[in-house]
């Protein structure tokens, strides 16, 4: 079985100006020392440069949150991938529940995100993916997600797939303070790694990193990482505040 490295990744969603950003990055590289788990702050677009520049010869990475899947034409309000490019983005939250919900986001425009990413750059996809309230009430999480998984990554090769990451987010879970139980996490990311070796082999399902991602704060990150199957977390409101993020991080 591979050694797989933790990854904490922060999702910002939208939070933060330019010079919010500078002054976390300012306190957040002092305290980002000596620990072998990677991170990488998912930040608004207008962010990006910002990071990259603050971040520079650091290990720390910086990720957008979103992107077209065509080069360039009459999108208004979307991003590029030769755009992001340009940037030197590290990672891409691809199909969060809040673009899915919010933006009509579908596993269709999902997988065209991610072949167009992954194929032409790279630049490493977060996929997110995980169950509503209702769903999950319904005891159809496995359900839900294995099919999100099987559209999400349809037509993609095996070699493309092993280094994507992978965030198991219940809906249920974000921003409202209710965390999955470390067992559900630990049950929910086993089920993506059984999926990845059933559409794949035993070597993907190996590589890729899953995440959790749902209410991880300092207090309960220890649990959630303990559990054999979750490689790390998609922290949203806790990223926010250097301290409390590095608090996850110190795990
Ligand atoms: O991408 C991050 C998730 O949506 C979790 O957000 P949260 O930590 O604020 O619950």
């Amino acid at each position: 079985m591979a050694l797989r490295i933790p990854f904490i990744a922060g999702n910002w969603k939208m939070f933060k100006t330019n010079k919010e950003a500078l002054e976390f990055a300012e306190e957040f590289k002092k305290l980002y020392q000596d620990t072998d788990v990677k991170t990488a702050i998912c930040a608004p677009f207008t962010q990006l440069e910002t990071l990259k520049k603050a971040f520079a010869g650091t290990c720390i990475g910086v990720g957008a949150q979103n992107m077209h899947f065509e080069d360039e034409g009459a999108f208004t309000g979307e991003i590029s991938l030769p755009m992001l490019k340009e940037i030197g983005v590290d990672y891409c939250i691809i199909g969060h529940s809040e673009r899915r919900q919010y933006f009509a986001e579908t596993d269709e425009t999902v997988n065209l995100k991610l072949k167009k990413l992954l194929n032409e750059s790279d630049i490493v996809p977060i996929l997110c993916v995980g169950e509503n309230l209702e769903q999950r009430e319904a005891g159809k999480e496995s359900e839900i997600v294995e099919n999100q998984i099987k559209a999400d990554l349809d037509g993609l090769s095996a070699d493309k797939v092993a280094r994507m990451v992978i965030a198991y987010e219940p809906i249920w879970a974000i921003g409202t303070g209710k965390t999955a139980s470390a067992e559900q996490a630990g049950e929910m990311c086993a089920l993506i790694r059984r999926v990845l070796e059933k559409l794949y082999d035993e070597d993907v399902c190996d590589q890729v990193t899953i995440q959790y991602g749902g209410s991880v704060k300092p207090e309960n990150a220890t649990e959630i990482m303990n559990m054999g199957e979750v490689d790390g977390a998609l922290v949203g409101g806790a990223s926010l505040k250097p301290d409390k993020f590095m608090g996850i991080i110190n795990f």
